[in-house]
């Protein structure tokens, strides 16, 4: 018995790390797995019938060549040579039932590794949908690596076994139980004798299932964890390299390859156990058959045709138990493989966008209250309105909850009490497409797509003309655009944007969207001082005529706003300009004294 690789991929998912945030995506419990199941099933009910019915016609024509074979050892023992004639027709039908049941099963194959291939492409497709469906909020929050795992590794194994291993395995199974039948309907003694030799087989098996989940889950999560920190020391290359980190990664991806080993050869040693245990116990039930059936010959009570049948019946169902257990493995890792799959469904969807249109540009905190992944409370209480055409400053020391404060203003995450609207309708309700025409957030982090320099600005205003692109690229001072080999067709995975362009892009789809409001989180902070003289100028453009929410990390951007909110521990202390806070003489007044000096206004 040979046994088919081990399938790997993927964190056992949904633990909660240091910090509250979410360990990796969570994984389906065996109810989930079974409905999800019964509903690939269903989906297919009509090629399921087809295979039930054709499977039984083929395993029943396999039991006719043993019978008839039993009958020739009778036919023989009771006439000697003269049975030639009905040998002759016996020996026709075991070739022509024999014949009938390669084609059935042949048949039955094509029919089932059809319905694999279909709920194949169905579980891909289920996958990408919840996949697309993942809030942002969420896919930031769980490992890089553990939702491409399952998308690839974990995916690919279930299409794999469906393709391959639950036809074969159907097919074997419904042989297994008709040889059974058959033995119990010939001489329900040596059927039973055979049943019960069969219990070391059984033994074995469950002493593997009961192990197999975890260890294959194991396998997954391992695989998972070693894919995540290759894609952190790959991602961060430049900052590993910058700061002398190398030996730091290399240790985390030793601990991780060894965390793979380990549960590998865990995996290993279970295969080892049982297929050798196995392979003797498929013996046991003919050698407990000839015996048993040999000495009720002898005493009469069954014919020799009768033990030759139900000892040729247990010799055949070797064969279709081999096919289960070969394949029972890659069954075991594929279901742990479809529980990380399906555990995406468990993640709560996105909530399907409101259909109501904002009245007005005011925007609104109220009695907002919010804490991550079910973490200590992050912002507590905050009532904040930000009036249309002003630029708010919000300031507080490191962990005070502003970047927090203006993601909830952006709608990337919803209050866990309170509301946050923008023209009375909550931010976060508002479909894409509306919202970036209301408010949108600017961070550091701005993605290029691989795709034309066009379409990556169209990302913001999916029907703005070639004329609208360059306007908005000139408004943020984008000179190089002739210094592209295609201009707005460049591809910009074959052609990369430096940082400094790339903020640039990131800054024209601002425009090009046309929001109301920006909301700025460090938006230049990492740039170098030249670069980021640019950006800020860049900036300015962008910001004209439109309510600006600033993250301010220099005291300067707070005193130049028209208003100042001063955050602590995730509650608005102070809110005025900045002139009245310093005469406030309150926690504003303070930061701004020790960092411009005492006596400073
Ligand atoms: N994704 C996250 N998961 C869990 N906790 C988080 C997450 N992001 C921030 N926090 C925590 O929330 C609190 C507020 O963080 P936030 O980034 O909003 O503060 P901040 O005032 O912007 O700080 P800084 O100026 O350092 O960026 C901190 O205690 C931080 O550790």
């Amino acid at each position: 018995m040979s046994a088919p690789a081990a399938v790997g991929g993927g964190a056992a998912g949904g633990r909660r790390a240091a910090g509250g945030r979410v360990d990796g995506l969570p994984v389906a419990d065996g109810r989930r797995v079974r409905r999800a199941m019964a509903g690939l099933l269903s989906a297919e009910a009509r090629a399921v019938t087809g295979m039930v019915g054709l499977a039984a016609l083929a395993a029943a024509a396999g039991l006719a060549p043993p019978r008839l074979l039993g009958q020739i050892v009778d036919a023989v023992a009771a006439e000697g040579a003269a049975a030639v004639a009905g040998v002759d027709r016996l020996a026709l039908g075991i070739v022509a039932a024999t014949a009938a049941q390669i084609l059935l099963t042949r048949w039955t194959l094509l029919v089932a590794h059809r319905f694999g291939e279909r709920t194949a492409a169905r579980v891909r497709e289920q996958f990408l949908d919840r996949a697309l469906g993942l809030t942002p909020a969420t896919i930031e929050r769980v490992p890089a690596g553990d939702l491409a795992a399952r998308g690839t590794g974990d995916v690919g194994a279930v299409a794999a076994t469906l393709r391959d291993a639950v036809p074969e395995v159907f097919v074997a199974a419904t042989q297994a139980v008709f040889l059974l039948g058959a033995v119990l309907l010939v001489a329900p003694v040596l059927g039973a004798a055979g049943l019960l030799s069969l219990g070391a087989a059984a033994i074995a098996v469950r002493w593997y299932l009961r192990r197999a989940r975890a260890a294959y889950l194991e396998e997954g999560a391992a695989g998972s964890a070693l894919a995540d920190e290759l894609a952190a020391t790959v991602a961060g290359a430049r900052t590993v390299e910058a700061l002398g980190l190398q030996g730091r990664r290399l240790a985390g991806g030793r601990v991780a390859v060894d965390r793979v080993r380990r549960a590998r050869l865990r995996t290993l040693f279970l295969r080892s156990v049982l297929f050798p245990l196995v392979d003797v116990s498929y013996v046991l039930p003919v050698v407990a058959v000839l015996l048993l059936g040999g000495a009720l010959h002898r005493h009469a009570e069954l014919s020799l045709g009768a033990v030759t049948a139900c000892a040729l019946y247990l010799r055949q169902l070797a064969a279709p138990l081999d096919i289960i257990l070969v394949w029972m493995e890659r069954l075991q890792a594929s279901g742990a493989a479809y529980a990380r799959v399906e555990g995406l469904a468990a993640v709560p969807p996105a909530p399907a966008p409101g259909t109501a249109a904002p009245a007005g540009d005011r925007i609104e905190m109220t009695g907002v209250w919010y804490a991550y992944d079910g973490g200590p409370d992050v912002l507590r209480g905050v009532d904040l309105t930000v009036r249309p055409g002003e630029r708010l400053a919000v300031v507080g020391v490191s962990g005070a909850g502003k970047s927090t404060l203006v993601r909830l203003l952006a709608g990337v995450d919803r209050p866990r009490a309170g509301t946050v609207t923008v023209g009375g309708v909550p931010v976060a309700d508002l479909p894409p497409g509306l919202l970036r025409r209301q408010l949108v957030l600017v961070t550091q982090e701005h993605h290029v797509f691989r795709d034309s320099l066009r379409d990556n600005l169209r990302l913001a205003a999916p029907r703005a003309t070639d004329t609208h692109l360059r306007a908005a690229l000139a408004t943020v001072g984008v000179n190089w655009l002739d210094e592209l080999p295609a201009g707005l067709d460049t591809d910009l995975g074959r052609h990369p944007l430096d940082g400094a362009r790339a903020q640039q892009v990131a800054l024209a789809r601002v425009v090009l969207a046309n929001p109301h409001t920006v909301l700025l989180d460090e938006a230049t902070a990492l740039l170098d001082p030249r670069t980021a003289r640019g950006a800020e100028r860049a900036l300015a453009a962008v910001l004209r005529e439109r309510t600006v929410v600033v993250v301010a990390h220099r005291l300067q951007t707070a005193r130049d706003a028209d208003r100042v909110a001063v955050l602590d521990a995730g509650r608005v202390v102070e809110l005025g300009s900045h002139d009245e806070l310093v005469a406030a003489g309150g926690t504003y007044a303070a930061l701004w004294r020790s960092w411009h000096g005492d006596g400073a206004r």
